[in-house]
């Protein structure tokens, strides 16, 4: 792994396809999440049909990018706490469990957002980051994930 190898670039091609972050959805946003010291950062270019209001983002698209912004997070924070390189086995493959977002400010469509996450908690296959959505430096949204390790029989 190089250091700006994203997360989502290490994702193994079977889940690979997610809407938010699968880097083999052509369809989806494809987000690439890096760190930075001890947070994470995605940044997202929204595009003209994201649209909620005129001139502003849905806000399914900021939690879109909260939620797969989080799970990167999470995954790339239990390979750092265990010292694993991204690649090495077993994969750590994580689900949303919980989702909040807080709306605080309209995030404007035509300029770059940036998420900024932090592990607030690791404990067992659980992992809690918290995440704030800024535009031209304006923190527009919050949000909080609980990310848990995707069990075997997941969708069983
Ligand atoms: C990087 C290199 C490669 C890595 C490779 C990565 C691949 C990365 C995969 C790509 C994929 C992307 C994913 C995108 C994000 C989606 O969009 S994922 C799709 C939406 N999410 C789902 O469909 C999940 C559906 N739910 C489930 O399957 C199950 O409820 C879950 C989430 C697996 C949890 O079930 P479980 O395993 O039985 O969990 P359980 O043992 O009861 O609880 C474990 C812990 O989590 C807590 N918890 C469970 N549910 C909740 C909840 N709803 N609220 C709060 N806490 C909860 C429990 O309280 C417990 O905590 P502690 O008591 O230990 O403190």
């Amino acid at each position: 792994m190089t250091a700006m190898d994203a997360f989502q670039d290490h994702y193994p091609d079977n889940v690979a396809h997610c809407y938010g972050c699968g880097r083999l959805n052509p369809h989806g946003h494809q987000i690439k999440t890096i760190w930075d010291g001890d947070e994470t950062v995605t940044v997202y270019q929204p595009e003209p049909f994201h649209t909620s209001v005129p001139g502003f983002a849905y806000g399914g698209l900021i939690a879109s990018l909260i939620d797969c912004h989080s799970t990167g997070t999470a995954a790339a924070a239990m390979y750092r706490q265990e010292g694993r390189d991204m690649d090495s086995l077993p994969a750590f493959r994580f689900v949303t469990a919980s989702l909040h977002v807080d709306f605080l400010k309209p995030t404007p469509i035509d300029a770059p957002v940036e998420i900024r996450g932090r592990v607030q908690e690791i404990k067992g296959r659980k992992v809690v980051v918290r995440t704030e959505v800024r535009s031209g430096g304006v923190l527009t949204a919050r949000g909080e994930v609980v990310a848990v390790q995707m069990p075997e029989n997941f969708g069983a």
